[in-house]
């Protein structure tokens, strides 16, 4: 939950994301409404939906990353899933569920980082407190602990012996991360450890080499796979986000080449979802009430009044993205915090080769872009990824001989690596 306001939000957005200023909004509001919902007593509480929100527009032009990055805005476990994948031979209409199932594995993961990056602060304390126990003695005065904390964060005690005591891991399971978590603050062995009591256990080790250890013991009586699922589960019921992508393929009227699986019928599946519905998972029911949806289509054919009436009335907030010019492509190019030219540059710069990339540079590649989408098929700003792909092809190759040198991305040299290849329709439909 993030108590940014909605100006705010479209703020950190305009980071990543260039234009879409109605998609940009909406998701504010949104976001904002929950915030506003947090604030109500009980009882009016319950009674507020979310502000979901169907977005309208073609491939490519940041309706994902709009809700992506919203998501992480928000500290909101976020999935994405395409309707039609329900269309699919084999889904039956509870298949639906597993949408929610899956915002839960990914509330966990989430939450669990989260957990322990506060969880890493406070153990680091108490372990702190614990590493000056055992030098000074629990009964030391004030003054004298401070004193030695001073010493401690100076890091003068570093190679000091002391005694500490810690529950004891070891066991055959020892060593084993969990995939996903590393940092080694809990393995198997812990978690074990923990299911058998944990035993205590005196070692003798340097100030330098106990704290890593008190950290992971302190960390250990913080944070049980309980708490965590607890709060996961609290997390997707507050917070989550579902992005519900090719929603205009599955209105009925589109259909044109005769109904396989229903189409409708995933419409109707995914209405309980979005109306609020209860869901069986491992860890427990999860009210789907107040998850916020964001549905998203090029509406091509199918029209957003081709959806189930109900569909429509629980996607309220309606918002257009356009299609992105090659001055949009500039933007992107240079603009964002995570621009892909700022990307390549980093990246070479790991070979000692430096890049430059000149404004004309900039031009002409977006220029390219803006004309495979239109010669080839229009899919957006995924089309930087291509042709920035393609430029950087040979430098990609030999950077690392090349180390000391820089390279000038100017007019020229995109031209060179790629002129003749945007101009043949044949060629970069295969290459760009
Ligand atoms: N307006 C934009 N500003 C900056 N980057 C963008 C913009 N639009 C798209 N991108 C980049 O292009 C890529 C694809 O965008 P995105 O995933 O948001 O597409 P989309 O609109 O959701 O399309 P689809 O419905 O096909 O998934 C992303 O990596 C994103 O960073």
């Amino acid at each position: 939950m993030t108590d940014l306001t909605p100006r705010e939000i479209v703020t950190e957005l305009d980071r990543f994301i260039i234009g879409q200023k109605d998609a940009k909004r909406a998701v504010a509001v949104a976001l904002r409404s929950r915030w506003r919902r947090k604030q109500l007593p009980d009882a009016l509480r319950e009674e507020v939906y979310p502000k979901n929100i169907l977005m309208i527009g073609p491939t490519g032009v940041g309706k994902t990353e709009i809700s992506r990055r919203l998501a992480k805005l928000a500290h909101a476990p976020f999935v994405k899933v395409e309707a039609t994948k329900f269309t699919e031979v084999g889904y039956v209409g509870r298949d639906v569920e597993q949408i929610v199932r899956d915002l839960v594995d990914a509330a966990i993961v989430q939450t669990r980082e989260q957990m322990r990056e506060d969880v890493k602060a406070r153990a680091h304390e108490q372990a702190e407190n614990r590493v000056i126990s055992a030098i000074a003695g629990t009964d030391a005065r004030d003054q004298t602990r401070e004193m030695f904390r001073r010493k401690l964060k100076a890091g003068e005690l570093d190679t000091t012996m002391i005694e500490i005591e810690v529950t004891d891991h070891s066991n055959p399971m020892q060593g084993m991360d969990i995939p996903g978590q590393p940092g080694g603050m809990m393995n198997l062995g812990d978690l074990f450890g923990k299911a058998m009591g944990g035993r205590k256990v005196k070692k003798r080790v340097t100030v330098a080499e106990s704290y890593e250890l008190l950290i992971a013991d302190e960390a250990d009586k913080l944070l049980d796979d309980e708490t965590v699922t607890k709060a996961a589960v609290e997390s997707v019921e507050q917070n989550g986000i579902v992005f519900l992508d090719e929603i205009d393929k599955v209105c009925a009227r589109q259909d044109a080449r005769g109904g396989e699986v229903s189409r409708e019928g995933v419409q109707r599946d995914l209405l309980p979802l979005i109306e609020g519905t209860t869901v069986s998972t491992k860890h427990g029911p999860i009210k789907t009430d107040h998850i916020l949806f964001i549905a998203s289509g090029a509406f091509h054919v199918a029209k957003p009044s081709d959806l189930l009436p109900e569909l429509q009335g629980r996607l309220p907030i309606r918002v257009e993205l356009r299609a992105l010019t090659e001055e949009d492509f500039v933007r992107i190019l240079t603009e964002t915090d995570n621009a892909l030219t700022r990307q390549y540059a980093a990246l070479m710069g790991t070979e000692e080769v430096e890049v430059e990339f000149t404004e004309a540079g900039i031009k002409a590649l977006a220029r390219i872009a803006a004309e495979v989408n239109r010669s080839v098929e229009n899919i957006g700003a995924r089309r930087l990824y291509t042709v920035l792909e393609r430029v950087f092809e040979e430098l990609s190759f030999t950077a690392p001989d090349r180390a000391g040198d820089k390279v000038v991305i100017d007019e020229d040299f995109v031209e060179e690596h790629l002129g003749e290849l945007s101009r043949s329709t044949d060629l970069s439909r295969y290459v760009l």
